[in-house]
């Protein structure tokens, strides 16, 4: 594990070229906001032409949600060693509320930028923090309260509309959804936006330190969004390795990015993480401020926690997971559990009560939070530290004791301005996830709920992207924001990156089904476009447009890999004599060629067949 650790070396690293290739068909495009610098990128995926007899006839190119930065924009050079360039700098500029520091306020950063033995690690191009002005609040939250539209806002309306109205031209069909009461306007504009962070209903997680990111929005009335977990562990990871996850989770798709490290170096691999993120990065700060005290729950402490929450805000995390609502009265109430308390962060501070026989000091000291939250524009995700590790122990006592508890704290953190969402379970069987949604939008005042899948079952370990996709989906339905990821890895170890791919797709496939069921405006758009070339067997769009290009194409391949086999109409699932929609369409021709619309060549059948049915008496089966 150390040899992995030693051979990272700042002046080598380089981006992972896996992260950099163009997509398949696909254009990085931005659409321009109201002042030049506010450019939101798409990806827009050429189709080919339909074959008719003889004519062809246009595919209109796709737009589709891109996460994945400049890294897939062949315009852009990346250097990891430079970071992303600083898109939000002039917005955050131009609001005058906000100051260099002279260096960082956290002891811990100014130790480790004096510690001469982490040099060969360090991030080169380390700029000074930036800090809110005395008695200035910075959040998008204090703004859109006083009515103001920031660039970060016009910015997430324009990238949600996903150029929609250029579409509504062509008419496209889409089911009429059921939202389960999400307001879903046709057209996402910046007020709207603008009003749903003044609410509370939706955040935009968007430190002033974190300025490379594309900025986006997790509330239920907008697309749903998946954050992919990564980060080290004692056990094993270097530091390039998870910058090599992230850029690998973004191009997949992953809207937000945790750093979950617990092993060596964090500071700096947090540090590699940010300045190379073109998506907001959140982070649990007690598993660092428990590396600080060695691992040893009972010594943690105020001022080591408070010390950390400046360090990881001046380095530019956007959203942290503050396990609050794990109140000393509510920790025998896991006592009976199958699975105890499986939150890392929930087990800690439970831990810490139980020693102290104290109030969590994260509950106690939670004003003092918000106002380190609001000089940087640090969101809460407040923490389900009690959520249930297994179906056993789903929507007992004790979880739905802290949920309320972080209702609560919601309003405190609304009374400063302060952006939050909520965690959410877990495991969880697939008739009580309604229940979670329910009970957390009555408690926690419609703020936007964040879930860790739910697994809806216990028994298939190395499935677990599975069993929990299952159950991201019905809860994205019923209004969840955003969905957190599990991997294939969950319960057995430490997901490297062919376990990222598979988690991220895994929960697009969630998320957007989620959206379809919604009735999410445009939704279907992709849908659409699919299964018509998957009908005109346009094999390299069906791959293209697909949310996995390379894994269509590789699995295709493996039975039919000649040039020719990319136009045939069938695949080695039937052959050509038993493709249905082959023979579908040979129905079509056949109908055109005698001159009859399909349609009513298909009632005319029918009512062929329905008077022989009546001749013969109306017998469901007929006497041999
Ligand atoms: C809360 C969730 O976070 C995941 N988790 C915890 N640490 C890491 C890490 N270093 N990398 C990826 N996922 C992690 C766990 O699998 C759990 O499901
Ligand atoms: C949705 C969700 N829930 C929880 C956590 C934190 O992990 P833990 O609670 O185990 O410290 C997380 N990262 N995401
Ligand atoms: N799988 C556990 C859960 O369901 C987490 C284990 S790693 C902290 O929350
Ligand atoms: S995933 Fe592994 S280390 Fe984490 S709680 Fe479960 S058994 Fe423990
Ligand atoms: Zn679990």
């Amino acid at each position: 594990m150390s040899a992995i650790l030693e051979k990272f070396l700042s002046t080598q690293a380089r981006v992972d070229e896996s992260a950099i290739q163009p997509l398949p068909n696909s254009q990085k495009i931005h659409v321009t906001g109201s002042r030049s610098d506010i450019q939101v990128p798409m990806r827009e995926i050429s189709l080919s032409n339909t074959q008719l007899n003889n004519k062809q006839e246009k595919n209109l190119p796709l737009t589709i949600y891109d996460t994945s930065g400049p890294y897939t924009d062949p315009k852009s050079s990346i250097d990891i060693r430079k970071g992303l360039t600083e898109i939000r700098k002039p917005w955050i500029e131009d609001r005058e509320d906000t100051q260099r520091l002279p260096q960082t306020n956290s002891q811990y950063s100014h130790q480790q930028a004096n510690d001469p033995s982490l040099d060969h690690l360090r991030f080169p191009n380390k700029k000074l923090p930036r800090k809110a002005k005395k008695d200035c609040n910075v959040t998008q939250m204090h703004y859109a309260r006083q009515g103001i539209i920031t660039p970060e806002m016009e910015f997430v309306a324009i990238r949600e509309n996903q150029r929609l109205s250029e579409y509504k031209a062509q008419c496209f069909r889409q089911h009429p959804g059921q939202s389960f009461g999400a307001q879903l306007p046709n057209e996402i504009t910046p007020e709207f936006v603008r009003s749903e962070v003044a609410k509370g209903r939706a955040i935009i997680p968007a430190n002033i330190n974190h300025p490379e990111i594309e900025p986006m929005i997790i509330g239920r009335n907008f697309l749903v969004k998946i954050n992919a977990n990564i980060g080290n562990s004692a056990i094993t990871s270097s530091i390039s390795e998870e910058v090599d996850k992230m850029t690998w989770a973004i191009r997949w798709g992953a809207d937000t990015v945790m750093d979950l490290s617990t092993g060596k170096h964090i500071h700096e691999t947090r540090e590699w993480i940010i300045r190379n993120a073109p998506v907001p990065i959140g982070t649990v700060p007690i598993y660092q401020a428990l590396e600080k005290v060695g691992g040893i729950a009972e010594d943690l402490t105020w001022e080591i926690f408070r010390d950390t929450l400046l360090e990881q805000a001046e380095q530019g995390v956007d959203y942290f997971t503050i396990h609050a609502g794990v109140r000393l009265a509510y920790v025998p109430l896991t006592a009976s559990r199958l699975t105890g308390i499986v939150s890392r962060g929930g087990s800690i501070m439970a831990k810490w009560c139980l020693a102290h026989h104290q109030e969590n000091f994260l509950y106690t000291r939670f004003e003092e939070i918000c106002q380190i939250m609001k000089a940087y524009d640090v969101s809460f995700s407040l923490g389900d530290g009690l959520r249930p590790g297994s179906i056993a122990d789903a929507n007992d006592e004790a979880q739905f004791a802290e949920l309320e508890t972080l209702g609560a704290l919601t309003q405190i953190a609304w009374k400063h301005n302060v952006q939050t969402m909520i965690e959410g379970p877990g495991h969880v069987p697939m008739h009580l996830i309604k229940e979670n949604m329910d009970k957390q939008l009555a408690c926690c005042g419609e703020a936007p709920f964040y879930t860790l899948g739910p697994l809806t079952t216990d028994i298939a370990p190395g499935y677990d992207h599975i069993t929990s996709g299952i159950g991201a989906a019905l809860i994205g339905w019923y209004g969840t924001a955003m969905l957190c990821y599990v991997t294939p890895k969950e319960h057995l170890g430490l997901p490297n990156k062919r376990d990222v791919r598979e988690g991220i797709v895994t929960y697009k496939i969630a998320a957007h089904a989620a959206d379809l069921a919604k009735g999410h405006p445009g939704a279907q758009i992709r849908d659409n476009a699919l299964s018509k070339a998957r009908f005109e067997f346009r094999w390299e769009d069906q791959f293209n447009v697909g949310l996995d290009p390379d894994r269509a194409r590789e699995y295709h391949d493996e039975t039919l890999p000649k040039e020719s086999a990319k136009t045939a109409h069938f695949c080695s699932m039937c052959g050509p004599k038993f493709c249905s929609m082959k023979i579908s369409q040979d129905v079509r021709d056949y109908a055109a060629e005698k001159g009859i619309e399909t349609d009513s060549a298909f009632t005319q059948g029918m009512a062929e067949k329905a008077a022989e049915f009546r001749h013969q008496g109306s017998k469901i089966y007929r006497e041999a």
